[in-house]
């Protein structure tokens, strides 16, 4: 593969730090490692240290996938990040902050971050952006990758398109150069808040299509909500200074179908489960990956009641994103949330 070459000076001097050795932190480091680039991941324990240095897989995440040589793993946070050119932070929202915390005196001084997370913290309602300033500081540039990217599907260097944003043209073009290949394709951006508000709500209206397939609706149905959850999408994202171009892009749309349609997706899967008939303490309780829409629809709810201008009810403007939330409080269910969307007021 045309990729497989050693990227030339000065891209070689770069030295890739990967924080959190789930599914899409391995597959960061899978394409990277492809281009030969020195990948530290710093994973949270001796056994999956072990696992990546020995046996060059993971013994949780994505098992089956052989990392390529380059990619090494510690526990240790000072051996992970004392060197570093440039991070990637792929742990998801919710714990974020406290790691952030904690790794916060080993970053290296104005060392960039691309951030991979998509949602919206509970309790603070901040995106990941704010997170990591308040965490990391606001010296350093920070950008956000994001599009339909499932994990798996890039391990196995399946083609994946991602847009990359920042209000740093440096880093986008730095980003795009050293995960660009023949199978990976990173389009930039400067419109941090769309890319991460399109990342983040995708993840609810994901819940809600898997919902809707679970109760054995049908393609209608699940290509109608899809459409009207992109719309409150886009009223959203404008609401808070996004272009609306961003969100017809792959952080938008782009990554609301690949999320609603494929059946990678753990947020469409918990949908299914839901509308089916399961218990929600019980799908999350098995599930072992993180679905990020069941908090951050949450988030979402609250964030829409307090940070938005009042001028009209917030629960007709969104009634999928209120709806979604219902149903994963124990307010109503599936099939009580969907009869209420079609009966809603015409306006
Ligand atoms: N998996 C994908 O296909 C995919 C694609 C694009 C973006 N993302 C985003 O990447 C982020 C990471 O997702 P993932 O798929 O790698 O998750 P995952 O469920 O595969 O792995 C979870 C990761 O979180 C770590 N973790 C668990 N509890 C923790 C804690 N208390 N403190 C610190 N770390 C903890 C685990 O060690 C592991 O590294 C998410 O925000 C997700 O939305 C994932
Ligand atoms: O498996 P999901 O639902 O977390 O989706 C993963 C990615 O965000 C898809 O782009």
């Amino acid at each position: 593969m045309k990729d497989e070459q050693a990227p030339q000076t000065p891209q070689n001097s770069e030295r890739v730090t990967v924080l959190g050795g789930g599914s899409f932190g391995l597959a960061m480091a899978s394409i990277l490692g492809k281009k030969k680039y020195p990948v530290k991941i710093l994973v949270r324990t001796q056994d999956a240290m072990d696992s990546i240095n020995i046996h060059h897989r993971s013994s949780t995440y994505l098992k089956d996938v052989t990392l390529p040589d380059s990619v090494t793993a510690t526990c240790d946070k000072e051996e992970a990040l004392k060197d570093a050119t440039l991070i990637i932070h792929a742990v998801p929202v919710q714990y974020s902050r406290k790691f952030l915390k904690e790794m916060a005196p080993y970053v290296p001084k104005d060392c960039p971050v691309i951030c991979t997370s998509k949602g919206i913290e509970t309790g603070t309602l901040c995106l990941m952006q704010d997170i990591l300033r308040e965490e990391l500081g606001d010296s350093r540039d920070y950008a956000f990758l994001s599009g339909p990217s499932f994990a798996r599907e890039i391990a196995v260097g399946l083609a994946t398109a991602v847009v990359v944003a920042s209000q740093s043209d440096t880093l986008t073009n730095r980003a795009a150069e050293i995960f660009g290949c023949e199978n990976f394709r990173v389009f930039t951006s400067k419109d941090v808040i769309g890319v991460e508000i399109g990342g983040a709500v995708k993840n609810v209206i994901a819940i809600a299509a898997g919902m809707c397939e679970g109760l054995g609706l049908g393609t209608n149905a699940v290509a109608g909500l899809v459409t009207r959850g992109c719309l409150e999408m886009q009223t959203l994202a404008r609401a808070v200074g996004a272009s609306p171009s961003t969100l017809m892009g792959l952080s938008g749309v782009g990554d609301t179908f690949g999320t609603c349609f494929g059946p990678l997706s753990r947020n469409r899967n918990l949908g299914i489960r839901l509308g089916q008939g399961e218990k929600l303490e019980d799908i999350l309780s098995s599930s072992t990956e993180v679905a990020e829409g069941y908090a951050t629809a949450l988030s979402l709810v609250e964030f829409l009641l307090t940070k938005m201008p009042r001028s009209f009810r917030m629960d007709l403007k969104f009634p999928i994103l209120f709806g979604v939330a219902e149903v994963l409080k124990g307010e109503r269910s599936p099939r009580e949330g969907m009869k209420d969307l079609m009966l809603m007021p015409i306006r």
